[in-house]
């Protein structure tokens, strides 16, 4: 059938009909917040190239997680921005039972059970080369004892309540040998979110700033464990073997420029996708934004719902409580 049977802006015309026929709508439960956690308390201190976003100290951060209660945000995604004092070349304060990042996840479950709660599992706050892994003489990523300090990693942060712990670090084999040591250890019921496909990225520069790893990591890249921009078989590859080895869920990143890469996934494994919006990413909208070349709310609603319509079950960004906020309360 073709024009003028067929008009498909009949069912343009009006809300009423656009609202019947939409496939894909964004609701707050797909969103889960990030957040940094530093040393100190009644601390927040603003990350310059992500305007809006701050390290907050452990109190701050309960207040988050209270908003993102209230709000009906379903998960809270914490990383660390520990002082260089704590940094090694071992990255040993990534597992003590004492570190910053527990004492948060300890802190926040308490007041707030029923938030979600995810663990960055990855030594690169922790060691002074701002590397994800242990290297060696040469400066490379070495893999197996890179997984030993992980598994150990993965083990304090579920002792300390994090209901997920989430390896973002690349090395091959480390979520088989996480999810047994949860086992063994008991620990059952912690989720483990793979960052399966984790690409080489521009768009994590922020982020390196929000968590002090900027400097340490120099003109060293990630290129020899993160994936390469062009690949999508390998993502697949990459996904299908942390399914095996007992992801609970499976992550795609970054987010818009790799929304092929998340239907892709989807459409092969249906397992749980979650995609994360990342900081350059937050930082593009929001700089646009503040020289008034983009309209903020339409924008990140938008990126957002294009994900989400891309097959993602769950979004992690540093706009969820914007998001739920603009979606709740229309402000
Ligand atoms: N493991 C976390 C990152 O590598 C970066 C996230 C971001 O850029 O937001
Ligand atoms: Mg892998």
């Amino acid at each position: 059938m073709s024009y003028p049977s067929t008009r498909l802006r009949r069912m343009r015309r009006d809300a009423f009909s656009r609202a019947l026929m939409r496939e894909t709508t964004l609701l707050v439960s797909d969103l889960i917040m990030v957040a940094f956690v530093v040393e100190g308390s009644g601390k927040r201190e603003a990350v310059p190239s992500m305007p809006g976003v701050f390290r907050l100290s452990i109190d701050e951060l309960v207040k988050l997680a209270g908003d993102c209660v209230a709000l009906g945000i379903p998960a809270l995604a914490l990383f660390p921005s520990p002082g260089q004092d704590v940094k090694t070349e071992d990255a040993r304060e990534a597992w003590n039972p004492d570190a910053l990042f527990q004492r948060a996840a300890r802190a926040v479950k308490a007041r707030y059970p029923q938030l979600g709660l995810i663990g960055d599992v990855a030594l690169d706050p922790y060691t002074t080369h701002g590397q994800d892994g242990l290297i060696d003489a040469a400066g490379y990523v070495m893999n197996d004892p890179t997984i030993e300090a992980l598994v150990r990693m993965a083990l304090a942060q579920a002792e300390a309540g994090f209901d997920f712990v989430a390896p973002s670090d690349m090395m091959d084999g480390r979520i088989g040998a996480i999810r047994l040591a949860l086992e063994q250890a008991g620990h059952v019921h912690t989720r483990i979110l793979a960052y399966s496909a984790k690409y080489a990225s521009g768009f994590y520069g922020p982020f390196r700033d929000a968590v002090g790893s900027a400097g340490n990591l120099g003109s060293g890249g990630k290129h020899t464990y993160q994936m390469d921009v062009g690949n999508s078989d390998e993502a697949l590859r990459e996904v299908e073997l942390d399914i095996h080895e007992g992801a609970d869920a499976v992550m795609v990143k970054p987010g818009l420029p790799y929304l092929d890469v998340v239907r892709r996934v989807k459409d092969r494994f249906g397992v749980p996708t979650f995609v994360y919006q990342v900081s350059g990413e937050y930082a593009m909208l929001k700089a646009a934004a503040q020289n008034g070349w983009l309209d903020e709310r339409t924008v990140v609603l938008e990126t957002l719902t294009a994900m989400k319509r891309a097959g993602a079950d769950a979004i992690l960004t540093y706009y969820a409580i914007d998001a739920a906020r603009w979606l709740t309360r229309g402000e």
